[in-house]
C-alpha cells in the first residue's frame, strides 16, 4: 500500500503525519507502520506518527499519536500543533476543538512567531498531580519531593498531562543521568503503571530549558507535554507565577508557554511552530519502499532554523 504523509516537526520533535480521516488501515494496523516509519536507520525516521482522524459532534477532528516503539500515548502537544495546522488547513478553520485519546484540546492559528514560521496555539489539560492519574504507585501527590522507589534522590514533580511525567529542576542537565533514569522507567518498574516521560529542567533568565527522555521514544529534541508540565511544575513550586507566559527552550528550539494554574482549570497554553518539512509517499509492506518526495517545504525548515539560531 502506498502511504502519503507529511514529515513535520514541532520544536524539532519530528513526526510523519498521515491524513487518516478516510482510514486506509484499521486501528492497530498502524503500529507496525509506525515502528518502520520511525526507525532512524530507515528512509524516514521520526519520534512518532500522527494520525489526523475524524472528529465527532463536539470536535472538528481528532488526533492519534503512535510512539516510535508502537505504543499509543494519551497525547502529544508538539504533534498537536502539526495536526492542528493540518486539520485547520483541511477544513478552512482558524480554531478547533480536537478529540484526543482520553481528553480534548483546543488549537488556534496564531500570528507567525518569526517570518515564515507557521505558528499554532494548543490549549490543553488539566495538568493533574493525582498519583492515580500519573500512574505512580505512591500514596500522595509528589510535588518537588523525592519519589520512594525511584533510583534518584532528586526532588520530582509527578504530573499527568494526561500522559505521565516526572519533572525535576536541576542546576545543570546531565544527559547521561537523564538517559539512565528514562531507561529505568522504560523497563516498566512496578512503581509506574504505564512508564513515564522524564524531564530535567534548568531555570533560565528568560524562562526554562527542558530536556526530555520520552516514553516509547528516548531522548528527544523536545516534548510539548513536558514543556507544559515543566511550566505547571514551576508554578506549583513557586518558581514561576501561574498565568505568566514564559519562553521554554529545548534542544530543538523554543515555545511560549503559560501554565494557567488552578484559577484557569490547570490548563497549559503553548504557542510554537508547526513546520512541514516535506510531503512524500512511501510503499509500506513488510519492508518500506523508496521514499518519493512530492513536495519540498525546505523554505519552512530554513525559516525555523533562522528563528532558532
Ligand atoms: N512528544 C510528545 C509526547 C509524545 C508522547 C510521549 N512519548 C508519551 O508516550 O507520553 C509531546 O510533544 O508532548
Amino acid at each position: 500500500m502506498e502511504l502519503a504523509f507529511i514529515k513535520c516537526h514541532g520544536s524539532g520533535n519530528d513526526f510523519a503525519l498521515v491524513d487518516a480521516r478516510d482510514p486506509a488501515l484499521a486501528g492497530q494496523d498502524w503500529v507496525p507502520v509506525a515502528r518502520r516509519i520511525c526507525d532512524r536507520a530507515g528512509p524516514v525516521g521520526a519520534d512518532g506518527i500522527l494520525l489526523l482522524v475524524q472528529g465527532d459532534k463536539t470536535h472538528a477532528f481528532g488526533m492519534r499519536v503512535i510512539n516510535a516503539d508502537g505504543s499509543e500515548p494519551e497525547t502529544c502537544l508538539n504533534g498537536l500543533r502539526c495536526i492542528g495546522r493540518a486539520g485547520l488547513e483541511a477544513l478552512g478553520l482558524e480554531s478547533a476543538s480536537v478529540k484526543l485519546k482520553t481528553s480534548s484540546a483546543g488549537v488556534e492559528r496564531q500570528p507567525e512567531l518569526a517570518p515564515g514560521v507557521v505558528t499554532v496555539r494548543t490549549i490543553a489539560g488539566p495538568a493533574s498531580s493525582d498519583p492515580g492519574d500519573v500512574g505512580l504507585r505512591v500514596p500522595a501527590p509528589v510535588i518537588d519531593a523525592a519519589v520512594p522507589g525511584l533510583p534518584s534522590s532528586r526532588a520530582f514533580t509527578a504530573l499527568a498531562m494526561p500522559n505521565p511525567h516526572l519533572i525535576t529542576f536541576v542546576d545543570r542537565i546531565d544527559v547521561d543521568e537523564l538517559v539512565a533514569l528514562g531507561s529505568w522507567c522504560e523497563a516498566r518498574p512496578g512503581l509506574l503503571a504505564d512508564r513515564a516521560n522524564v524531564s530535567f529542567v534548568e531555570m533560565r533568565d528568560d524562562g526554562l530549558f527542558v530536556q526530555t527522555f520520552e516514553r516509547g521514544v528516548g531522548l528527544t529534541n523536545a516534548c510539548g507535554t513536558a514543556m507544559g508540565g515543566a511550566t505547571h511544575a514551576a508554578g506549583l513550586t513557586g518558581r514561576v507565577p501561574f498565568g505568566q507566559a514564559i519562553t521554554v527552550h529545548n534542544p530543538g528550539g523554543k515555545v511560549r508557554v503559560t501554565a494557567e494554574g488552578p484559577d484557569g482549570s490547570d490548563r497549559v497554553i503553548i504557542d510554537g511552530n508547526a513546520t512541514f518539512i516535506y510531503e512524500a509517499t512511501i510503499e509500506i509492506g513488510d519492508e518500506l519502499g523508496p521514499l518519493k518526495i512530492t513536495r519540498d517545504r525546505a523554505a519552512e525548515e530554513a525559516a525555523w532554523r533562522l528563528a532558532t539560531r
